[in-house]
């Protein structure tokens, strides 16, 4: 199967054939894909030859083989200048070959891994954001959700251009109004451009989990109430926490249970400055225009996002740098401030990782095993960071829109602490974090107990909703039908038939979340019994040496 085509460059014809490219070395890897830097053959020596590949491997990808190919699609179809699109693409074995421009300074989640670990300087982050937006407001207006805002997925290159990639799990808002008929609707989606209203009124209607835990927006981990495009904007603003420290709010904690905290908690915002908390270690301190930007994005309330247009015109960006001048800005202080895509390949040892690529032979400069890479992902993402740790790093959780006062605990007691002063030494879960005491007792299950009850409302609200209309639309017990009216009977039947299929379903998810919650919480108090035992064995091994020390007295 092969998508042909010449998309970034219209002037270059790309063959679809593994045997016409060259694997240099592996430049990086994700969930389900290796990304490769790659000769195009045929091209020789021209500057257009030096490609990426991701390849992905269908067997592996949690998406099917349509979503897949959409990625591609998708791509293919776009144009804007900060938006990546790809050459062509084709598959190879049981991997889809995505060919496309090489970015050769990598994404931004690479730039802060090999450069940045604490964050970018503010004026950076004004600049790559600036061109992230615009490429959002390309995609929105054209009446496409992008689902994965992430750094990972900003590329940038060598003259500091920035592009947004990575459309796996994009998707047009047309598609869901008529689900079954995914084929059509996608050609559909890209007749003609529309406009960011008629996108936002198609908004709200995906019920997908698409993206990644950590830049999810809170109606998109809620999937069954629906998302828009302002899903989008949230992952923005979680994208700019992750510029501002590094990585992203609550990355210290395995996903799932992010996604947890965040339906119940208000997340994060960048803290104020001028609060309380001067005696910091390492004090960054950010603008307000920079604090109120993310605010706007952070709001649980979808509507109350603003929209990337509008987004735009923020006296934030309305201040970066832009175009030449912004592109030259990152290059002197972003870019020659980290190694090249190749050299952070070399610094990572092991084999190549590309067994399994369908293209093994091909391979020519072994750099960097996909374990270990992904090791290292997981790793800077468990590094602890202090997300909830208002003396750090200038973020805030603030989970009942209150300042918690000085005789209650953070809500949750999560801490970035090296010393370990206040989390229990020696305790590591898979997970890696250090809870107190009280927050596992206190806290954090009760959270998980209201997080379950606050969902079983909502579904409960939404089965008596479709109960109520059954009544009062005349579904189940129509009068019209026992009159004799056999048109009206047919018709009654089909809603009947559809409602119920709606019950249906509503009680399939219902089942299921119940489900998943209910392992969370099994999970929760297993550890926290775990712990407790700890506590107890620390507090008998400190009351036995303190009395073996009085005794020896
Ligand atoms: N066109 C490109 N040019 C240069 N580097 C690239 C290119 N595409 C991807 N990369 C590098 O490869 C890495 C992995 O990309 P990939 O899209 O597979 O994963 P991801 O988006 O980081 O993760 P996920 O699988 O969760 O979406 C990127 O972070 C980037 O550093």
């Amino acid at each position: 199967m092969a998508a042909g085509g010449s998309g970034g460059d219209n002037a270059t014809s790309y063959p679809l054939d593994a045997g016409s490219y060259r694997l240099v070395c592996k430049i990086g890897s994700g969930v389900s894909a290796v990304v490769y830097k790659a000769l195009c053959l045929p091209l020789g020596a021209s500057p257009s030859a030096v490609v990426a590949i991701k390849a992905i491997d269908l067997e592996r990808s949690r998406a099917n083989l349509d979503e897949v190919w959409r990625e591609a699609k998708a791509m293919a179809l776009l144009s804007h200048r900060n938006v990546l699109r790809a050459h062509c693409s084709f598959t190879v074995g049981s991997h889809l070959w995505v060919v496309m421009p090489f970015m050769a300074a990598g994404s931004l989640h690479s730039i802060l891994s090999h450069g940045f670990p604490d964050g970018l300087p503010e004026q950076c982050i004004a600049v790559v954001l600036k061109d992230t937006l615009r490429a959002l407001c390309y995609l929105h207006e054209q009446g496409r959700i992008h689902r994965d805002i992430k750094a990972g997925n900003i590329l940038v290159d060598s003259d500091g251009s920035v592009k947004l990639a990575d459309f796996g799990v994009s998707a047009s808002i047309y598609e869901t109004t008529q689900p079954s008929s995914s084929a059509s609707a996608t050609s559909s989606a890209f007749s003609g451009p529309i406009s960011a209203t008629q996108a936002m009124a198609a908004s709200s209607c995906f019920n997908d989990m698409a993206g990644t835990p950590y830049w999810m927006a809170p109606e998109v981990i809620h999937s069954h109430v629906g998302y828009g495009i302002k899903a989008d904007i949230w992952s923005f603003g979680i994208t700019a926490l992750e510029l501002a420290h590094g990585r992203p709010p609550l990355s210290h904690l395995p996903p799932s249970k992010s996604m947890l905290m965040r339906i119940t908690s208000r997340v994060v915002r960048l803290d104020d400055t001028d609060s309380s908390t001067t005696a910091t270690k390492k004090k960054r301190r950010f603008s307000k225009a920079f604090k109120d930007m993310v605010s706007s994005c952070l709001s649980q309330e979808p509507a109350r996002r603003p929209s990337a247009e509008k987004l735009l015109r923020h006296p934030f960006f309305r201040s970066a740098a832009a175009g030449r001048s912004g592109r030259d800005y990152l290059v002197r202080n972003v870019l020659a401030a980290v190694p090249t895509v190749e050299e952070r390949c070399r610094d990572d040892v092991g084999d190549c990782g590309c067994a399994g690529c369908g293209a093994a032979a091909r391979c020519v400069s072994p750099c960097r095993h996909a374990d270990n890479h992904n090791n290292n992902v997981v790793a800077a993402k468990n590094r602890r960071i202090s997300g909830w740790n208002f003396n750090e790093e200038n973020f805030e959780l603030d989970p009942t829109d209150q300042q918690p006062t000085a005789d209650q605990p953070p809500f949750f007691l999560f801490h970035d602490d090296d010393t370990k002063s206040t989390g229990i030494d020696g305790v590591d879960g898979d997970d890696q974090q250090q809870v107190g005491e009280e927050g596992l007792r206190d806290v954090v299950v009760p959270h998980l107990v209201n997080t379950i009850l606050g969902s079983l409302e909502m579904q409960r609200g939404m089965v008596m909703q479709v109960l109520e209309s059954g009544e009062t639309g005349g579904g189940y017990h129509d009068h019209r039908s026992s009159n004799g009216c056999d048109g009206d009977s047919s018709e009654t039947t089909a809603r009947r038939e559809e409602r119920e299929g709606m019950l249906i379903g509503y009680v399939r998810q219902l089942e299921q979340r119940v489900q998943e919650l209910s392992t969370e919480v099994e999970e929760e108090m297993a550890r926290n019994a775990q712990l407790q035992e700890m506590l107890h064995e620390r507090t008998c091994g400190n009351q036995t040496d303190s009395s073996q020390t009085s005794g020896s007295r």
